[in-house]
């Protein structure tokens, strides 16, 4: 597994800043209130997920048709506000990208995917769901494919590329079957994106770009809450977040 720069925790290693507590607790003080310190030790990105899950709750009508800036915006925000807490759920793995699991519903599945160079996935659709991928780090490039005989996501034969787009740091890329089917790798030594589906995907089609031809592929995690995944397609406590 490769671990991002100045990176000196392992997989199973978890480190909690009691610094930023212990300032926390003197701020408050100063200001003779009486902080609920749940709120106060949680990390932006828990924030971030807190915030989605709110979204997903009480504002989108559903899974799959919602307010999809809405989300865009959160998600937008937290990668601009400069947070790297992210990084607790980025794991590379040496054989392809990997997919990190930090928050899952009914709703929606949140990751972290890490991209070293030339770690590409295959051309794949998103089972009828929405994604939104957000570059925390490096650069990613997406091409998107329909096919030629219908130039939809729908048809037989030949896939054409009809658009080649970066997803620079601090962007937010967004995919729909609608939209096309696509392919994403880094155009630097190594990019990480926070991916967002509504609903969650456990499977998706992967297709052979000159025949059209599609086979089904499970989509596994490469860790699920910062622990390595055993093999497991379906996350463990899925309900938990
Ligand atoms: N949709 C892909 C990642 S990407 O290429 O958009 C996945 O979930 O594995
Ligand atoms: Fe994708």
């Amino acid at each position: 597994m490769i671990s991002l720069e100045n990176s000196t925790r392992s997989i199973h290693s978890h480190s909690h800043s009691q610094h930023n507590q212990g300032v926390h607790a003197t701020v408050s003080k100063l200001a003779d209130q009486q902080p609920d310190q749940s709120e106060l030790c949680e990390k932006p990105f828990e924030q971030l997920v807190k915030q989605i899950r709110h979204e997903f709750t009480f504002s989108q009508p559903d899974g799959t048709f919602g307010n999809s800036q809405a989300i865009e915006d959160l998600l937008n925000r937290y990668i601009n506000e400069g947070h790297k807490d992210w990084n607790e759920y980025a794991f590379f793995c040496p054989y392809g990208y990997s997919r990190n699991l930090v928050a899952c519903g009914e709703q929606f599945e949140l990751m972290v995917i890490c991209w070293a160079k030339g770690q590409v996935s295959p051309i794949h659709n998103h089972e009828g769901q929405r994604c939104w991928m957000a570059c925390a780090k490096g650069q990613l490039q997406e091409t998107q494919f329909l096919f030629e005989n219908t130039m939809s996501t729908h048809g037989e034969g030949k896939l054409l590329e009809s658009q080649v787009t970066t997803i620079d740091e601090g962007s937010v890329g967004y995919i729909t079957d609608e939209i096309a089917l696509h392919v994403i790798q880094s155009l630097e030594p190594v990019s990480v994106s926070i991916h967002l589906y509504s609903k969650p995907i456990y499977e998706c089609n992967i297709y052979c770009p000159t025949t059209g031809k599609i086979t089904r592929k499970k989509l596994g995690y490469y860790t699920q809450y910062k622990e390595h995944s055993p093999n497991h397609n379906k996350p463990i406590l899925c309900q938990q977040e």
